[in-house]
């Protein structure tokens, strides 16, 4: 079976987002995701992993103005000094919280958009080396345009042909099992087709963005895939709870 972390910007809402650390151990998680730390400073979400004993598996660089509708910025020409500042800003925060991984998204572009592409492929060397020299894995992931409408990297062969071209082995896929099959279903040859080149794996039910085992997949067929393909890194549970997260984690006992 594999390891679950919590996502802490879907899960345990119930609570503000530093108190969603000890929430997310005291329900017996280990490890954490969530989308950005950026609003507090370093120290202080690190000092909540650890004091909650908890891993950190992945979070994202900073997107740009989330609030104004900004998804990334790696794919916005003219926006490479904003990206450049963001980079840092996430390796920095990185160190501190001491995550494995790092994920950078892309933003809204028109995937057919020559320009849009030659940045993308540019920033996403940038945050290859960047990334490399600090000794942190950078994933990047295909989103689906129902959630996302007019998101950048919208295909999952997309974004393998773009890490095969950057031939960087820290650099690798975020496979979230909700978005693949929203996008091209076909789920268990994906994880094994795309297996080595997978860093990070997240899990929601579909079509729902729910638990898992409450959609029109049979999870516990993936997990079983994802232990067999030798996947070993946290599967993150990227879903937005039905009737609050507690009363909704019976799935970890039944899968
Ligand atoms: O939306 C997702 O699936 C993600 O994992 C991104 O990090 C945030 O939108
Ligand atoms: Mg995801």
């Amino acid at each position: 079976m594999p390891k679950f972390a919590a996502n802490l910007s879907m899960m345990f809402n119930e609570v503000p987002f530093l108190d969603r650390f000890a929430a997310a151990a005291d329900c017996g998680f280990t490890a954490v995701e969530y989308l950005f730390p950026y609003d507090h400073p370093a120290e202080v979400v690190a000092e909540r992993l650890q004091a909650a004993g908890l891993a950190q598996a992945l979070f994202n660089m900073p997107p740009g103005d989330w609030v104004a509708g900004e998804r990334g910025m790696a794919a916005l020409p003219g926006r490479e000094a904003d990206f450049a500042a963001a980079l840092d800003t996430a390796i920095a925060y990185a160190k501190v919280i001491g995550t494995p991984l790092l994920h950078m998204m892309a933003g809204l572009a028109q995937a057919t958009d020559l320009q849009a592409s030659a940045t993308y492929r540019e920033n996403l060397k940038r945050a290859a080396d960047r990334t490399g020299e600090a000794g942190i894995g950078l994933v990047i992931e295909p989103i689906n345009g129902r959630d996302m409408p007019g998101y950048f990297l919208n295909d999952f062969n997309r974004a393998v042909d773009f890490i095969s071209e950057m031939d960087a082995s820290h650099l690798k896929l975020q496979f979230d099992v909700y978005h693949r099959q929203i996008l091209h279903g076909d789920v268990i040859m994906a994880l094994r087709q795309m297996a080595p080149l997978i860093g990070h794996i997240q899990i929601a039910s579909v079509p729902e963005r729910h638990e898992p085992l409450t959609g029109e997949l049979d999870d516990r067929k993936i997990f079983a895939e994802i232990d067999a393909i030798g996947y070993e890194a946290y599967v993150g549970c990227e879903y937005r709870p039905a009737a609050g997260t507690r009363e909704g984690l019976s799935w970890m006992s039944r899968v």
